[in-house]
């Protein structure tokens, strides 16, 4: 098995740990709910401008091209995040629509961050927009995910 991952060596400095559960309860246990998965494994922040960000793990059992990550996997992955994102900026919401760009086949056992950010506000449409990276320039994917207020 590869290294676990070193999620403080990879968090930039001025990002603040994010704790998802005290905000929406502890339901999010399909994507992030195990600290130790096999499949997922993330840890939340906010950066510099306050926009959340994560970093995630993707183990060895998210395969589905050989040795790269199933593209649900990645949906899975971007639709709690970038929902997690809107709750995050003030919108108790749930996902409506959520648009993915498969850029590049991410290999497992490594981890990406998400960036997210909030580009609109209409009504109670709530969109978040999110880049699934290597961190550097490697784009894996980008989404736009219509989020919708319930509250
Ligand atoms: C709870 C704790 C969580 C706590 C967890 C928090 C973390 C979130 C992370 C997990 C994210 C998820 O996986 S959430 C789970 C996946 N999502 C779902 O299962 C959602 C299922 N769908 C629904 O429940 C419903 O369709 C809603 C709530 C999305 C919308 O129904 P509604 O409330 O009746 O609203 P409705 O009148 O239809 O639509 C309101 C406006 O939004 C637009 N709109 C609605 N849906 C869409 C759509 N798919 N695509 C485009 N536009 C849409 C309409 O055109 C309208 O625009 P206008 O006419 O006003 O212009």
């Amino acid at each position: 098995m590869a290294p676990l991952p070193d999620f403080e060596a990879l968090r930039k400095t001025d990002w603040t740990p994010f704790d998802a559960p005290s905000l929406v309860g502890k339901s999010l246990r399909f994507v992030s709910g195990d600290p130790q998965g096999k499949r997922f494994r993330l840890r939340y922040f906010r950066d510099g401008k306050n926009d959340l960000v994560a970093l995630a793990w993707f183990g060895e059992e998210t395969e589905g091209p050989p040795g790269h990550a199933h593209g649900g996997s990645m949906a899975a992955v971007l639709d709690e995040v970038l929902g997690l994102a809107a709750w995050a900026a003030g919108h108790p919401i749930v996902v409506g629509n959520l648009n993915i760009h498969f850029r590049k086949l991410l290999p497992l056992e490594s981890v990406a961050q998400v960036d997210t950010e909030v580009v609109s506000v209409k009504g109670r449409k709530v969109l978040v927009r999110g880049r699934l990276t290597d961190g550097k320039e490697g784009l894996y994917a980008e989404a736009d995910c219509l989020c919708i207020r319930i509250l």
